[in-house]
């Protein structure tokens, strides 16, 4: 008899009819940290991928005399407190001139703190600018964290002109997008990242639905973004040719099958020794590899 009334309670219930939908408690520590710890985790995750073509991983300096995977792990934790201040800096400025300005200021405080760090190496100059906007569009709503969202609040705050930077930075990249005509790092930030949204992201997606283990999914996302990337690192290094031919032969090895597939991983190897051949290295793309998988670790938190 109380069985049947408690049964009764129970059907009359009117969440007893709808779908149980799990409660997700906020991450808890507070956003600045959280996001902060986020973005180092994947500039760690994009250096310990491997076997990553021409770049630093776990096992090798790829085309890099003068980097380490220890190294790069040091300088991704000595940058911490910079992508923190950002984070802190885009959830609470409200004036988007003002804040342009202030990280800016941090991105070359940063900058200086990583050479610190690793004896005048540049090590991730290019991450610090891709991540540290990242970063503070992703505090400025964490309501809209969808990818393509915090990708196009970045692009807002990219082309937004900072007084203070310096015009001539004299560094490869800036010299390259001069001499090769091409837009560079700037102009990848000012478009909303769309190597990131239209490319790696789609790619990381459809090589996870058919199954790929992370490691490989990963890889391919890399192989599909060099594969189109105007890549300062490479054109600072090697010119035009080097370039054509290292993103033919990115697309060779996704066309062999990608990562996953054994004729795509004895394609990715004799690829390797061309690059090293050439003396190049991907780095821009690598970049925008450790800017997907924040972007991607965010929508798994957040995005529901
Ligand atoms: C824009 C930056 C990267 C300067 O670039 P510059 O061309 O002078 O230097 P650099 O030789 O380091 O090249 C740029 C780096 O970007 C990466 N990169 C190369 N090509 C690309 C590309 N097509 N897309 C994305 N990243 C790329 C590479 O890792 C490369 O090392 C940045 O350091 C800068 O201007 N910082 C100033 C501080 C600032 O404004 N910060 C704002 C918020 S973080
Ligand atoms: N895993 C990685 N391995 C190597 N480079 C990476 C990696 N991830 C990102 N990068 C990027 O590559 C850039 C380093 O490229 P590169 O070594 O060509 O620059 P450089 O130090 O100015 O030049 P060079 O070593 O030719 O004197 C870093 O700024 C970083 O943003």
């Amino acid at each position: 008899m109380i069985a049947a009334a408690l049964f009764d309670q129970h059907r009359m219930h009117p969440a007893a009819e709808q779908e149980y939908t799990p409660y997700s408690p906020p991450p808890t520590a507070p956003l600045p940290e959280y996001l902060a710890d986020l973005v180092v985790a994947a500039l760690i995750d994009e250096v310990t991928l491997t076997p990553k073509p021409g770049l630093v991983d776990m096992r090798s300096r790829g085309a890099h005399r003068d980097l380490s995977w220890a190294l790069m792990c040091h300088s991704a934790w000595a940058l911490h407190s910079t992508f923190h201040a950002m984070a802190v800096a885009g959830q609470s400025m409200a004036d988007l001139q003002r804040l342009r300005e202030h990280i800016g200021f941090l991105g070359r405080q940063g900058e200086a703190s990583m050479m610190r760090a690793t004896g005048d190496i540049n090590s991730h100059r290019g991450a610090i600018w891709a991540l540290g906007l990242l970063v503070t569009a992703a505090a400025q709503d964490c309501n809209a964290l969808a990818p393509a969202a915090v990708a196009a609040r970045a692009g807002v705050l990219a082309r937004i002109p900072d007084p203070f930077s310096p015009v001539l930075t004299g560094n490869k990249g800036q010299r390259a997008c001069h001499e090769y005509r091409v837009g560079g790092a700037r102009a990848q930030a000012q478009a909303g990242f769309p190597h990131v949204i239209e490319i790696a992201l789609p790619c990381l997606e459809r090589s996870r639905a058919r199954g790929d283990k992370v490691n490989d999914a990963r890889l391919n996302a890399l192989l599909a973004v060099i594969a189109e990337l105007d890549d300062t690192c490479i054109l600072s290094r090697g010119g035009t040719a080097a370039l054509a031919s290292v993103q033919a032969g990115a697309q060779r090895v996704l066309a062999a099958g990608g990562a996953a597939s054994p004729h795509g991983r004895s394609v990715l190897r004799q690829y390797e020794e061309e690059l090293l051949v050439l003396h190049v290295s991907p780095g821009g793309a690598a970049d925008l590899l450790a800017a997907t998988l924040f972007l991607d670790q965010l929508r798994t938190d957040f995005v529901h």
